[in-house]
């Protein structure tokens, strides 16, 4: 590995990007950005002040908007981190497949399901390549997640995360880029539990934001994190996933960190919505993406079209676009028969 190169230059890359250019080897790394214009700002100012406030970005941290000339130099054997939203993930694969040079090696930092197909991000990918004919390409993939605002890394704060793939190899290779300083990376095999637990806890954090927001109490949180974790695993284990995996880093974990701290864009939008604000003007203020709201509905139809009982997030979707309203949704809620805790 000589290279290492972040694509998208939002709140999670440019963090994830600055961390790794203080790796242990001193490997180049480039941050690119789609837009020419944040590119050239961030090289003058050394701030992404549009996506991370007030952090200064390390100098030895490249960045770039060309696409055409950012893989010139690259090695098969480097690193590539895809750090868009799910929402960027087709596009970004299909430009890259068209591109003569490229590393081989792709970890994804999304946390979120492609709506509408309900496909996680690593079917996303597959499905890609394989329309791209691009299977024999030779491409190893991973999905990096685990509980972890972008500001605290930015500014060096501890942090775990886990790194999924079938390669082991890549698994050492994502632990070598970014296992240092005050960041622990942790391996595992189960990439459909990873991706699942990352997208739901979005979901469960805008649910635990309206329960806080309406001052349902401590008790009430509590509750809504157990039962929610329930549906967690629930549908990560009808989908292959471990349930070892849901009370790990990327499950319980960043259940956890998403739906009790206040850095959670996921958790404002609840917060927001138990005001009565509504979901598009929420959106406009936030500036940033929620994952949790794009990903709700595709969650919810998942676990349907498997048979799986997720009434929490089959709430959130009420609320986000059917205009329930919240203390409503939590009676109904509450209002459900009895039954068997397991
Ligand atoms: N911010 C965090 O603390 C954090 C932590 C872990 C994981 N994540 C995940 O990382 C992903 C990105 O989140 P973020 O916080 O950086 O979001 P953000 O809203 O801060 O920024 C999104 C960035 O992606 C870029 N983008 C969108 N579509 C693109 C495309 N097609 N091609 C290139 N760039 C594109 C945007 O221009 C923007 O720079 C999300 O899935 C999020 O859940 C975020
Ligand atoms: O700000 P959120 O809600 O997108 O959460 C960010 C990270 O996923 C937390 O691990």
């Amino acid at each position: 590995m000589k290279h290492i190169y972040f694509l998208g230059a939002g709140a999670w890359g440019t963090a994830m990007a600055m961390h790794a250019s203080k790796n242990k080897k001193g490997l180049p790394v480039t941050l690119w950005s789609r837009s020419d214009e944040l590119a050239k700002t961030i090289r003058a100012t050394r701030f992404n002040q549009q996506y991370l406030q007030d952090i200064q970005l390390p100098t030895e941290l490249l960045i770039s908007s060309d696409w055409n000339q950012l893989f010139d130099d690259c090695a098969q054997e480097d690193l590539l981190f895809i750090a868009t939203p799910v929402s960027g993930l087709k596009e970004t694969v299909d430009h890259l497949l068209k591109l003569q040079q490229i590393p081989k090696n792709w970890v994804w930092l999304c946390k979120g399901l492609e709506p509408k197909t309900s496909l996680m991000p690593h079917q996303v990918i597959a499905r890609e390549l394989s329309l791209a004919s691009a299977n024999d390409r030779g491409i190893n993939t991973a999905v990096l997640s685990g509980p972890s605002f972008a500001s605290e890394v930015a500014k060096g704060m501890p942090c775990a995360l886990t790194v999924a793939s079938e390669s082991n190899e890549l698994i050492a290779k994502v632990q070598d880029a970014l296992h240092h300083g005050n960041m622990r990376i942790y391996g595992s095999n189960d990439i459909v539990g990873v991706e699942l637990g990352g997208a739901i806890k979005n979901v469960l954090a805008i649910a635990t934001g309206i329960g806080d927001g309406l001052g349902l109490g401590l008790n009430a949180r509590a509750a809504l994190l157990t039962r929610g974790l329930a549906e967690m695993m629930r549908l990560m284990t009808a989908m292959g996933g471990k349930s070892e995996t849901a009370m790990g880093l990327t499950g319980v974990g960043d259940l956890i960190l998403t739906a009790t701290g206040d850095l959670s864009r996921n958790r404002r939008v609840g917060l927001q919505l138990a005001t009565g604000k509504k979901l598009p003007e929420i959106l406009k203020d936030l500036g940033h993406v929620a994952e949790g709201v794009l990903c709700a509905q595709a969650v919810s139809d998942l676990a349907k079209s498997k048979g799986i009982e997720m009434p929490i997030t089959h709430m959130v979707c009420e609320v986000l676009f059917k205009e329930l309203d919240a203390a409503t949704a939590v009676k109904l809620l509450m209002g459900r028969d009895a039954k068997s805790e397991a």
